[in-house]
């Protein structure tokens, strides 16, 4: 439905984004994910048509952005990562004004306009001044925004940054109803846990380049299929280390500063069996902890390098 093929931008010398080709199908909530500075900010203002590229070409339905940018522009909302709003104005009129803009008028535009409140839960606010709007909402505002022309594909650029955990599952809830609600959507974010809650697919960018690309259970097994197991004790764990090394179902069992780390395709049965072992050898388990590859695990294993430095860091 929408593709991309060998996109390329520089800036002066700098290459921020290099032969950078994929697809987003039809009710797709497609993640592009990748560290600050990756190019994915400049990969969807290609898209949305604000940036034009020196290579590749962007297509919708067959129709390519260079011979029909206002095909493509009125079936693509963007969500752009600085909030975009009136704050002397409250919702409804921010909605209006940004529905005119697009040619919308009368009863298509209140429609519009009220789906857009609802999808965005903010039908009891409607009324009230946006400078008066906590950080959330303002960014669900902002959202809404970039659907007003109920566009087939809705781009969103880092949604969330800067913004506390809970808003931000308000936010990620408000997504993931558009999304059942049949808009396509195409999420940029450096949060692996916002991508594995509502994409199905995903690229991953790094330095201007796709390194990883398709279903995320694919993306997420890039890395292998082995999880890793961390169980807190107190004691010496020489013997039992010894002991569980001889078990050729757990791979890189090692002391690791006091705790049993090991690595294994059957969490669950690593974990029986440790702990099972650790009674023998007299020792309890304060605390387990097992991490399933993800698409942390993935980005490491491909560059060498953290995706990001934290889930509630809430820092751009
Ligand atoms: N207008 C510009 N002029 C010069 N360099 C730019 C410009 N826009 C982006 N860049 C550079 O291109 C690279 C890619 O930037 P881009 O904003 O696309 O990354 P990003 O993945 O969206 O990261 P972020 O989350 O920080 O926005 C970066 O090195 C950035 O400094």
């Amino acid at each position: 439905m929408l593709e991309v093929k060998h996109l390329a931008k520089h800036f002066g010398e700098k290459a921020a984004v290099k032969n950078v080709s994929f697809q987003v199908n039809q009710g797709d909530a497609f993640g592009l994910l990748g560290p600050n500075g990756a190019g994915k900010s400049t990969t969807i203002s290609m898209i949305t048509g604000l940036l034009s590229p020196d290579e590749g070409e962007i297509s919708m339905h067959g129709k390519t952005m260079r011979k029909h940018p206002k095909f493509l522009k009125q079936r693509i909302g963007l969500v752009p990562q600085t909030i975009a709003l009136y704050d002397m104005m409250n919702a409804r009129e921010n909605l209006e004004f940004w529905g005119t803009v697009y040619g919308i008028t009368g009863s298509a535009l209140k429609d519009n306009v009220n789906w857009c409140l609802q999808v965005a839960g903010l039908e009891d606010n409607s009324k009230q001044l946006v400078k008066k709007y906590s950080g959330g909402m303002q960014r669900r505002l902002n959202i809404a925004v970039g659907m007003i022309h109920r566009p087939e594909v809705l781009i969103m650029d880092e949604p969330t940054v800067g913004i506390d955990p809970q808003s931000r599952n308000h936010i990620l809830e408000t997504v993931k109803n558009l999304n059942r609600q049949g808009v396509t959507i195409i999420y940029t974010s450096h949060y692996m846990e916002e991508v594995q809650f509502l994409c199905e697919r995903l690229a991953i960018m790094d330095h201007g380049q796709v390194i990883a690309y398709g279903d995320l259970n694919d993306v997420r097994q890039l890395a292998g299929t082995l999880a890793t197991i961390t169980i807190d004790t107190q004691g010496d764990l020489t013997a039992l280390v010894a002991e569980l090394q001889q078990d050729l179902s757990l791979k890189q069992v090692q002391n690791k500063e006091g705790a049993l780390v090991m690595q294994s395709t059957n969490a669950a049965s690593a974990v029986s069996k440790a702990v099972l072992a650790m009674s023998r050898h007299g020792l309890q388990p304060t605390k387990i902890n097992v991490e399933e590859p993800n698409l942390e695990s993935a980005f490491l294993h491909l560059t060498g390098r953290q995706l990001r430095d934290g889930w509630d860091g809430a820092s751009a």
